[in-house]
């Protein structure tokens, strides 16, 4: 087994640049299905470009290289421990040269352990077989996806659905359920693996083992084979659309598994991945531990990136250079495209809680700013210069309780992130003048190649992802979703979906 370690640092950095072929092709018929010059339909545009460019500069996909899960099929005798070795030496390896992000945080300190290592990180399932080769498969999942996984216990009440009861109906209703809370969140349009029975454990360890079937199988029970054909032709009528701007494609993959109860539990678990949905996997050598050949790989690499121009108008294109003004804000509604050019600083969950306390204060002057919800991958030089290598945005709902104050705090004009923010930020914005900008999530490459400078960072104690990195842009785009006149993209397509999820509430199976 020399070639083991080399083999799963190729796994790892194969999984965080190149996405799937059948993930790729998911992507490309939501581009040809989505409506051309809509707001989701611009974002699959980037989508597909931040996807080709990951690929050409083999740097990751998404900043979040989530939870690495690794699930390996072994020969019996075959020595376990020391694959378990090797593959935490290969993470480690991964992490320094910037395929990885360093994910792995102390629950109760928060400290980063800076290589993806710790207590439940990574995540090694093995299972013997009977075959003479070793497989590996790996999944790549970002925390904001891992965040919209849902469970539910049947019987229950669903908003928009009423009932579901113990059948494959009230299943049914779960899953349309799952894909409307996600909304964009999770970065949709995604993929979702069902569990359908077990335990809270077992039901989404096999909603997670859903993930690792092709996009374009055909499930071997006939029931449920039915089921995810209605649930991809159903969910895209929910009208969540990519990154939940609205729009026709809402979910790329329905995978759907099934395991026997209790008698007193009923549960469907869910699991959510965003369309960077980053699994590959290996055959192996047992001898020599070398590749023998590449899992979901085996059609189209290639991945069309033509723009396709929209006939009508299009949305109104605003170019600002930061600091910026009071006026300059009031002047934007929801749906312009902001062009951002000059400052901006990286600030999430660990920099909102710190500098919520009176006592804390910004090491620069934030009067005018940006602050970009984002937790990047990062290297440093030789010459103790860093560079960023990925950055798209973060999940913005979790600063909810923090935002409006921080805007007043410290003065903010605009505010970076995904998935939009709920009323009290809304209201915040509107009473001190200031706009909530959305970037495409996972987009990392997009926006690395916008940063031009690297200007210094601070609270470097939080970890690199949480640190504030003082950053000058050039041409960073992202769309105005929530405006300082009241109006929010985000809860009007919540509510249109909610609407739309009631179309479905009769019994179909
Ligand atoms: O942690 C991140 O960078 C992003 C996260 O995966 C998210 O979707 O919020
Ligand atoms: S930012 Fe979006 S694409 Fe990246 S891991 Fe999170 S949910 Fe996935």
């Amino acid at each position: 087994m020399q070639q083991f370690k080399e083999s799963m640092l190729k796994l790892i950095i194969e999984t965080s640049t190149n996405l799937p072929s059948d993930v790729r092709v998911a992507v490309t018929k939501a581009r040809l299905a989505e409506e051309i010059g809509n707001r989701s339909s611009l974002a699959l545009d980037t989508i597909a470009e931040n996807i080709v460019m990951a690929q050409e500069e083999e740097s990751p996909i998404c900043q979040d290289t989530g939870m690495p899960t690794f699930h390996i099929h072994v020969p019996v005798g075959a020595n376990q421990i020391v694959m378990k070795k090797q593959i935490l030496e290969a993470i480690t390896e991964a992490t320094k040269v910037g395929k990885l992000r360093p994910n792995s945080v102390d629950s109760l300190t928060g400290e980063n352990s800076g290589n993806n290592l710790g207590p439940g990180t990574p995540v090694i399932h093995f299972d013997q077989w009977e075959r003479d080769d070793v497989e590996v498969k790996l999944i790549l999942k970002g925390g904001g996806c891992e965040n919209k996984n849902i469970q539910y216990a049947l019987p229950t009440e669903l908003e928009g659905l009423g009932k579901a009861g113990r059948d494959l109906d009230g299943i049914r209703k779960c899953i349309l359920h799952a894909v409307y809370q996600a909304q964009g969140q999770g970065c949709s349009a995604g993929f979702i693996g069902v569990g359908i029975g077990g335990d809270r454990t077992s039901g989404y360890t096999l909603a997670k083992e859903q993930l690792f079937r092709r996009v374009d199988d055909v499930n071997p029970i006939p029931d449920l084979a039915k089921l995810e054909d209605y649930i991809m032709e159903t969910a895209n009528h929910l009208g969540v659309g990519t990154m939940g701007f609205g729009g026709k494609v809402s979910l790329l993959g329905c995978k759907v598994g099934v395991m026997n109860r209790l008698p007193a539990s009923f549960y469907v678990s869910v699991a959510y991945n965003c369309w960077a949905y980053r699994r590959l996997g290996v055959v192996l050598d047992a001898q020599t531990g070398a590749i023998k050949e590449w899992q979901y790989k085996e059609t189209v690499d290639a991945i069309d990136t033509t723009k396709r121009e929209s006939k009508g108008e299009g949305a109104r294109t605003v170019v600002l250079q930061a600091p910026i003004s009071e006026a300059q804000i009031r002047d934007l509604k929801v749906g312009d495209v902001v062009i951002l050019n000059g400052e901006m600083h990286t600030g999430r969950d660990a920099f909102h809680k710190y500098m919520i306390e009176p006592e804390h204060n910004t090491p620069v002057d934030l009067n005018g700013g940006v602050i970009y919800h984002c937790g990047p991958v990062m290297l440093q030089d030789d010459s103790g210069e860093w560079h960023v290598k990925a950055a798209g945005p973060t999940t913005s709902s979790r600063e909810e309780p923090y935002q409006a104050d921080i805007i007043k705090k410290f003065g903010l004009r605009a505010v970076i992130g995904k998935g939009g923010m709920g009323p009290k930020t809304l209201k915040g914005l509107q009473e001190h003048g200031a706009v909530y900008l959305n970037a495409i999530g996972g987009a990392a490459q997009y926006y690395a190649r916008c940063v031009k400078k690297v200007k210094g960072v601070d609270l470097m104690e939080f970890g690199v992802p949480e640190a504030m990195w003082h950053l000058d842009v050039e041409g960073f785009a992202a769309i105005v979703t929530m405006d300082s006149h009241g109006n929010s993209l985000h809860a009007d397509v919540e509510a249109e979906s909610l609407n739309k999820l009631s179309d479905f509430a009769a019994k179909v199976f």
